[in-house]
């Protein structure tokens, strides 16, 4: 039997980290909706996230993330995958402790400029020295980052499915988040 979620999971960290990738792949385990605050952000605009900061900037932006993020966590538990800047609002962070449960997917700067540096999606990376942009911001942000509930350590070596299963882990050490339902005796 599938364990049951009793909270939302946020899958926090900086961009490349795979927050995307693997809180799909960890809602499909758990049996719970995927939602990414990106896509849903892209949606209600109908524009892509490059298009937004360009027509309207970075502070609409953040204001539209976190009304969706705010959103989204009162509602039904899920896993809901979010921009890496979106912890770095302390409301944001707030919101989350109290009715969620947020998971630094930390990764090595390696890691996620190999992951990033493929697509040119990331308005913020489009910089001279996009590798060095990655790394001042990931400087900047660590301290929000370790403020989650939990830290899930990736390389690159890891399959998405393999860091899927290390999150599963680390909420079955949350047996609020994750209840573990046993099978009924034969
Ligand atoms: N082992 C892995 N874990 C996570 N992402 C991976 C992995 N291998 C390749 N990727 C790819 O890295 C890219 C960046 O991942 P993404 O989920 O978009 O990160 P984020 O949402 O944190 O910015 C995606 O194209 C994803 O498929
Ligand atoms: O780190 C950031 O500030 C951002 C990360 C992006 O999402 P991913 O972290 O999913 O790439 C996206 O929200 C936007 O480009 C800004
Ligand atoms: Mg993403």
């Amino acid at each position: 039997m599938k364990p049951r979620l009793h909270k939302t999971v946020m899958m926090v960290g900086m961009m490349g980290a795979g927050k995307s990738a693997v809180g799909k792949e960890l809602a499909h385990v758990l049996g719970v909706p995927f939602v990414d605050s990106d896509a849903e952000i892209e949606r209600a605009a109908n524009a892509t996230i490059a298009e937004i900061f360009s027509r309207d900037g970075e502070a609409f932006f953040r204001d539209k993330e976190a009304r969706v993020i705010a959103r989204l966590i009162e509602g039904e538990p899920c896993v809901l995958s979010v921009g890496g800047g979106a912890f770095l609002r302390a409301d944001t962070r707030e919101k989350v402790s109290e009715l969620g449960v947020s998971v630094w997917l930390k990764a090595d700067l390696d890691t996620l400029w190999s992951r990033v540096k493929r697509k040119d999606t990331r308005p913020l990376l489009r910089t001279p020295n996009p590798r060095q942009t990655l790394a001042d911001l990931m400087r900047a942000r660590e301290p929000s980052y370790a403020q989650a509930d939990l830290i899930v350590a990736t390389t690159a070596d890891y399959a998405i499915e393999t860091t899927a299963l290390k999150v599963v882990e680390a909420l079955a050490e949350r047996p609020d988040v994750l209840e573990k339902l046993e099978s009924p005796p034969a």
